[in-house]
């Protein structure tokens, strides 16, 4: 996992980092600019538009000098806009302001029209992870004014104005890509910024997830890379048995397509049995839109300690008979996955919280989140409450969304990388509850199996997108679930 370092961590992080490397502050800014101009160049190969390039006084400035030092070998039509004089600046941003080559245009933001056109390419370093406080005088204006242009707009590190680690306040340059170093700084994770940030691009520097570690604040980005060892691996001998009997327990009239959703997404997963418990004279369109689902009806089920795994609440309205439900939880003595109705009736009912198992994995949107532990003002609230309450309650906390973070009970919490915008759409919560019961069902240990859900549903979104944009609904993510795993190589 990539770990997310505070942004007031870096620079400590930067000075242990040059030291172990035996490289100065400036050869790691320059890899900075190097990488973002690899990434620049694959991005933008044609390119024949001025480049205009912000320079703040710190050391993002800096790496914007360097970014420009770089450009002006491929085109003269590169102009750095400054807000300090150079000796009043950071030590690198003094280096490389000093090796600026003349074909490039220097101009003091004073001095500068804001004429650019459409095509053009303005590049934001003015403020990178250091900065204390909101924008104000200059700094506010020309972020005001550049947001008012047209133009490829492309942040450095992160869009000025957004502190790393908390929500803005105030103005803030709007990007339509980010490119970030080495990690993602944790406010660009936030939905409150999705505006400012656009698309992120994480820009390698050199520095190596374990000498990461050391930085850390329990805060971990999941990467491709992480997924299959986490996955089980299966013999040649394996039976249905062995892939787990799950249960999908929800459904109410005219909303039995939740637990229909469910149950598919996990024998897409790799269930080996599926079960569905749904209110009695709903059976017949589960059991004809999915023949290979056994479907119940609640006098039918005896046992549910028989079954490997639970998912509890797909569908299932709030006209639950609360003491079925208390039954259950106390009952059964392994990590279950409790979705939509089945967070709202706890919320509604707080003291089934203490009655939930060990380890099981609550999978709310934003709002079926505020209604278990009250409105929050914005992301940072909420993901110190869900940290709160997966480590009082030993739970898992998977908040849902654009990077969907997993609170863990040692008070962990990782950010999902994959997914995209077409994915927020009814049923899709449904499909993620089905995969995560599933991997429980398969003997997956209980983190294992929120990472995997997670990470194989936005990847099954990603994949069924390619085609289908915003005309994507929730049953096409669960046709591309087989897709994920041949992309991940897993067997
Ligand atoms: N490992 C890495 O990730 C690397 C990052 N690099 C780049 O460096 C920046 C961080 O550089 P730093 O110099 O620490 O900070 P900034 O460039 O963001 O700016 C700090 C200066 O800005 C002043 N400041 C702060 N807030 C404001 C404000 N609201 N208005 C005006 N001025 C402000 C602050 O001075 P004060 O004394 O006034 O507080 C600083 O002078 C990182 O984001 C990367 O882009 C390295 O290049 C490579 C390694
Ligand atoms: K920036």
């Amino acid at each position: 996992m990539l770990s997310i370092i505070p942004g007031k961590s870096v620079s400590q992080l930067d000075k242990a980092f040059i030291s172990y490397e035996g490289i100065t502050s400036l050869d790691l800014m320059e890899r900075a600019a190097v990488s973002f101009c690899n990434w620049f160049f694959v991005h933008f190969p044609k390119n024949e538009n001025a480049i205009f390039i912000f320079c703040g006084p710190g050391n993002n400035g800096g790496d914007g000098l360097a970014i420009a030092r770089i450009f002006s070998k491929t085109t003269d039509k590169v102009h750095v806009v400054y807000f300090e004089d150079s000796e009043n600046c950071s030590n690198d941003y003094q280096s490389n302001f000093a090796k600026l080559p003349k074909n490039i245009s220097k101009i003091h933001i004073k001095d500068f029209s804001f004429n650019i056109s459409k095509d053009d390419f303005v590049i934001d370093g003015i403020f990178g992870v250091g900065i204390n406080r909101p924008l104000e005088g200059i700094f506010k204006e020309s972020i005001e004014k550049l947001n008012r242009v047209e133009g490829m707009k492309i942040s450095i590190d992160i869009p000025s104005g957004i502190p790393s680690d908390a929500v803005l306040d105030g103005t803030c340059f709007k990007a339509a890509y980010t490119v970030t170093f080495q990690f993602p700084k944790l406010s660009l994770l936030f939905p409150e910024h999705a505006s400012f940030v656009g698309d992120i691009h994480i820009a390698d520097i050199g520095i190596h997830d374990d000498f990461l570690k050391s930085f850390s604040n329990q805060k971990f980005l999941i990467r491709k890379s992480d997924i299959p060892g986490l996955h089980k691996k299966f013999h040649n001998f394996s039976h249905k048995g062995d892939y787990g009997r799950v249960i999908i327990i929800g459904g109410s009239v005219g909303k039995v397509g939740a637990v229909l959703m469910a149950s598919k997404s996990a024998l897409r997963t790799g269930s080996g049995l599926v079960h569905a418990h749904i209110p009695k004279g709903e059976r017949l369109v589960l059991q004809i839109a999915v023949p290979e689902v056994m479907v119940f009806d609640s006098q039918e089920v005896q046992d549910y300690k028989q079954f490997d795994a639970m998912g509890i609440g797909p569908g299932w309205g709030m006209n639950v008979d609360i003491s079925f439900y208390r039954e259950l939880l106390s009952n059964y003595n392994k990590p279950v996955v409790i979705d939509a109705d089945g967070i709202n009736l706890i919320s509604k009912n707080p003291d089934l919280l203490k009655l939930i198992p060990k380890e099981s994995i609550l999978t709310p949107h934003i709002k079926e989140f505020e209604r278990l532990v009250g409105i929050c003002e914005n992301q940072e609230e909420r993901l110190r409450k869900a940290k709160d309450l997966a480590k009082k309650h030993h739970i898992f906390i998977v908040l849902k969304g654009a990077f969907t973070c997993i609170s863990c009970p040692d008070g962990n919490q990782y950010f999902n990388s994959t997914g995209n915008k077409y994915m927020a759409t009814a049923g899709s919560g449904d499909v993620l509850t089905g995969m995560i019961t599933s991997f429980l069902g398969q003997g997956y240990k209980p983190f294992n199996a929120a990472v995997c859900g997670v990470f194989h549903h936005g990847l099954a979104g990603e994949l069924a997108s390619v085609v289908k944009r915003r005309g994507l609904i929730a049953s096409d993510i669960i046709d591309y679930i087989p897709a994920t795993y041949t992309q991940l190589d897993i067997d």
